[in-house]
């Protein structure tokens, strides 16, 4: 599907509006206490409200119709984009050299009782390194990410992440990150370093070529 005039920028918000509200049904769904019954009626409902949009489908290696990769815009991108179901959508912008990122994480996001799952902090942090690392003008992949846990990440309270390259080492680019509280940001909860790698031009096409090639 191609959409041009304002039929692209209607398009993002028609996405990030879906994404909302699959969000509210995510964090409905997890934190439901309804009767077994309206369970069972919302899960019909949510099927036949799923069924549409299952009609035209992208495939594997094309690119969504209202992304544009080169230009960083991923709608679906499981940690910021806003029309993904799934991610809290944490937002980055740049003080500096330094990426900050700020994000409320819900019930989905549970892992020890009323704390976020460790696996979920490190999604945030591998998130915002790579951003450090791609505004620092050397992108690369994660080849290696550390964490350290210092304390448990809360539900339902602002936080807040930064993250900045440390050392450039010829395709290895090395950044660290936190996570805390917006309220208390000296107080560290996690901690990581990540190491970075450039692709070589022949690793870059063996990896992306199709999606590139699709993509114009
Ligand atoms: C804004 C965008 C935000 C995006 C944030 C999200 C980032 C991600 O999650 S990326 C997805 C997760 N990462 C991946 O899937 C990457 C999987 N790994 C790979 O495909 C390969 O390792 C690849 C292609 C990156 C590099 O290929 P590989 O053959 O391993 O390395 P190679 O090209 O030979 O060497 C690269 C250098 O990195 C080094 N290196 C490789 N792995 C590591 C490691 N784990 N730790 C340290 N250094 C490493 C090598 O030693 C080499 O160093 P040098 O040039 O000094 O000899």
């Amino acid at each position: 599907m191609s959409e041009n005039g304002n039929g692209l920028p209607r398009r993002r918000a028609a996405i990030s509006d879906l994404g909302e509200a699959l969000r509210l049904l995510v964090e409905h769904a997890t934190a439901t206490e309804a009767p077994t019954e309206e369970i069972l009626r919302a899960a019909e409902r949510i099927r036949q409200a799923a069924a549409p949009l299952g009609d035209r489908v992208r495939g594997r290696f094309d690119t969504a119709s209202a992304d544009d990769l080169l230009g960083g815009v991923r709608l679906y991108n499981p940690v910021t984009g806003t029309g993904s179901a799934f991610a809290p959508p944490l937002k980055i912008h740049r003080e500096g050299d330094v990426a900050i990122g700020v994000c409320t994480l819900g019930r989905a996001f549970e892992g020890p009782p009323s704390f976020a799952h460790g696996g979920v902090s490190a999604m945030l942090l591998d998130q915002i390194l790579g951003y450090a690392v791609t505004v620092s003008g050397h992108p690369g992949m994660t080849v290696q990410l550390d964490t350290g846990y210092r304390a448990p990440v809360p539900l339902y309270t602002p936080l807040r992440l930064t993250a900045s390259v440390t050392a450039v080492d010829g395709r290895r680019i090395t950044a660290t990150g936190t996570i805390t509280t917006a309220d208390e940001p000296t107080m560290l909860l996690v901690e990581a370093t990540g190491v970075f790698v450039a692709l070589r031009a022949e690793q870059a096409q063996r990896l992306f070529g199709p999606v590139i090639g699709r993509s114009g």
